[in-house]
């Protein structure tokens, strides 16, 4: 692999999920193809992009990527090539041993496959009045961290939920990771209280890029998403953020920042490992 660049442009495609699959794998198609033909090195999509975000729809909107002969998964290999981008195709609902999981799959520029990373902390939650779901009751949890070296830097990933637990975004730092990048889908009752919130505390605490890359709001759908697609700054600054429609934000990431940020501010030297410990007890898995 050539070495990877410091300055990046990424898009992130903040697309509308419907209930056909067909049209949701066009809707990811024409957008990569919108966002490299503006010069994009890199193209995110959002949390489960083939399919309504509901526990009904897992099940039958699932596929297997092995050997990459899913609908989805070779739609998205093939796109990555074509284009000649890395590609970080959001997530999709994944049959596996006959289990479900919420399934992130990144690409290169030649179509391979770099990594599978599987939602680790399900959002099993019930706010009385607002919002109540359970994606355990479909899914199963991912139990591997997955860093992935791309000609578009060092990520790190999460998925949605994946976000509010700080300690997975600490291992990745401490393993070199420049940009994490979180496809997700919050509500209407999560997201104006903690989606900028969570993506600036990731940011800020370990001093490096976050992206958060959301579906369009679909009011047809059972579950209405925030959107608010945006990427973060080591500093915390929002660099690009959309709001709730469909729709493709760019930012150029300049890598050095990270450097920069932490020269001025060596958080990773002053921790005091010797009071406290962090603990990564994950293979990372591919
Ligand atoms: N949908 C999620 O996984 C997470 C979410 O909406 C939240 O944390 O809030």
């Amino acid at each position: 692999m050539p070495a990877p660049k410091t300055k990046v442009k990424v898009a992130l495609c903040q697309l509308l999920t419907t209930d056909n699959k067909d049209k949701n794998i066009l809707t990811a198609q024409q957008a990569i193809r919108e966002a490299a033909g503006n010069g994009a090195e890199m193209v995110v999509l959002p949390e489960m992009w083939n399919c309504p975000y509901s526990n009904e729809s897992f099940p039958t909107f699932a596929e297997d990527i092995e050997g990459d002969s899913s609908q989805s998964a070779a739609a998205m290999a093939e796109a990555a090539k074509q284009h000649g981008i890395t590609l970080v195709a959001g997530s999709i609902p994944e049959k596996h041993a006959g289990r479900l999981y919420n399934t992130c799959l990144v690409y290169n520029k030649q179509g391979q496959r770099l990594a599978r990373f599987r939602k680790m902390h399900l959002f099993d939650i019930d706010i009385p009045g607002k919002i109540s779901f359970k994606e355990s009751d479909t899914l199963t949890a991912g139990e591997n961290i997955s860093v992935v070296d791309t000609e578009a830097g060092r990520l790190g990933l999460g998925i949605c939920y994946d976000i509010r637990f700080p300690e997975l975004a600490m291992i990745y730092a401490r393993q070199g990771v420049q940009l994490i990048l979180y496809p997700g889908a919050f509500n209407m009752t999560t997201g104006p209280a903690h989606w900028e919130l969570l993506t600036k505390a990731r940011a800020v605490d370990n001093q490096l890029f976050v992206g958060v890359c959301s579906p369009a709001r679909n009011l047809e759908a059972s579950y209405h998403a925030w959107g608010h697609s945006m990427l973060v700054g080591p500093f915390g600054q929002i660099l690009t953020s959309a709001e709730h429609e469909p729709g493709i934000i760019y930012a150029d990431l300049d890598y050095e920042e990270v450097e920069e940020r932490r020269k001025g501010m060596p958080l990773a030297a002053q921790k005091r490992y010797d009071l406290y410990e962090l603990a990564d007890k994950t293979a990372s898995g591919k």
